[in-house]
């Protein structure tokens, strides 16, 4: 039995971990923003302390301060310590964390930490309760007054940050599913990609399946001027209007921007868009709940659920919400494939 103590003080380190978790968020960003991953890769080989105090010119009195701040990036993995034979002082080296934070990796995530844990998107959270009261659809409006899309509008830096974060993930997914999902494209020939951004998604899933040919449907000021290729086309559009016809309509990260009801019209457009090749939707999303064994896993994945509540008015689904969209929406099966980490690959069929 455990002593009265022992839960006492358990409950107290619980709190604390909690109230000081954002300290981890915090060393993340000031990590990008001062360079340590570019400027341990750039080294070449385990970086000793005063050489990465010297390199990011922080000086001698606050090279303690460095000390301190790569212990606590060591112990969330950010970094390793390992010992050099020839001296006694620590240093560092990548891990496969920070190697997506690198400013060479086409799979650089820096630029999404960077619009995450902007000023202009932590400030929001501070009203979380002033927001639950009040009659705005995000926390974001709340605190600013439009919605994130409308501020990045006006914000070049924000909205750049932001679609090269979601370049680096379309990167990877495309990736992934080049080694992974095969089967979820074979046979399809033309492809939507409804929300496709800037094509970074298309043109990577055009590379892993070159029998494949897209068509990058997004807001005409997305796409205005945007080159396609032979096999990349760009339309500008609405999918709440129509989207074009295909053997297969791809979204990923889209519905979960949307209400239910979006949602339903945004599926009953994609139907359509399928209703002459008798193709399917293919969803990248979250499915919520579906990996309770994995505590980490799960509290990512409450995170991007408050994440879109707090900025967009989204929302992330379990599978028996998703199945509710499929159905009231006219389609007649679906299929989750967990391939993708955190995320799975949904296809819907009419
Ligand atoms: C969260 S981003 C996802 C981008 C991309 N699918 C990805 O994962 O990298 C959502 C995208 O939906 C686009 N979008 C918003 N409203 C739209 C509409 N009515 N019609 C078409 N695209 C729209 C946005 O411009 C943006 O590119
Ligand atoms: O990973 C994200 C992050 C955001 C995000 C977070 C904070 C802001 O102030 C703005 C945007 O938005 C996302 C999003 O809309 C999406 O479809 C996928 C991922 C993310």
């Amino acid at each position: 039995m455990t002593s009265p103590n022992h839960d006492l003080l358990t409950s107290q380190a619980h709190v604390w971990n909690h109230l000081y978790s954002y300290i981890n968020s915090m060393s993340l960003k000031c990590a990008i923003q001062l360079g340590i991953p570019d400027a341990i890769d750039a080294h070449g080989g385990p970086m000793p302390l005063s050489r990465l105090s010297a390199a990011l010119s922080v000086p001698p009195a606050k090279s303690d301060a460095l000390r301190r701040l790569m212990r606590l990036l060591v112990h969330s993995k950010f970094f390793e310590k390992v010992n050099v034979s020839d001296s006694n002082e620590d240093a560092y080296v990548l891990t496969g964390a920070s190697r997506l934070l690198l400013r060479r990796s086409t799979l650089n995530m820096a630029p999404l930490v960077l619009v995450v844990l902007d000023r202009i998107s932590v400030d929001p959270w501070h009203g979380m309760g002033e927001w639950l009261r009040d009659g705005r659809a995000s926390m974001f409006e709340t605190e600013h007054g439009s919605s994130f899309w409308e501020y990045a509008e006006g914000s070049a830096r924000l909205d750049g940050l932001f679609n090269e974060g979601m370049a680096s993930d379309a990167g990877c997914v495309a990736g992934v599913l080049g080694r992974d999902g095969r089967r979820v494209f074979e046979g399809v020939g033309t492809v939507v990609d409804v929300g496709g951004g800037i094509g970074a998604t298309a043109r990577g899933f055009a590379a892993e399946f070159p029998g494949s040919e897209w068509v990058v449907l997004d807001l005409p000021r997305v796409v205005e001027g945007l080159e396609g290729s032979e096999k990349l086309r760009f339309v500008g559009g609405d999918m709440f209007e129509s989207i074009p016809q295909a053997d297969a309509v791809f979204l990923k990260w889209v519905l979960h921007d949307w209400s239910d009801e979006d949602c339903v019209k945004i599926l009953k457009n994609c139907k359509e868009a399928i209703s002459t090749k008798g193709g399917k939707v293919i969803l990248v999303e979250l499915v919520v709940e579906d990996r309770e064994e994995d505590d980490k896993a799960t509290e990512t994945q409450l995170f991007f659920d408050l994440t879109m509540m707090a900025v967009i008015n989204g929302k992330e689904r379990n599978e028996k919400e998703w199945a509710k969209l499929f159905f009231t929406a006219g389609f007649g099966n679906y299929k989750i494939t967990p391939v993708l980490g955190l995320r799975s690959v949904i296809e819907v069929f009419p």
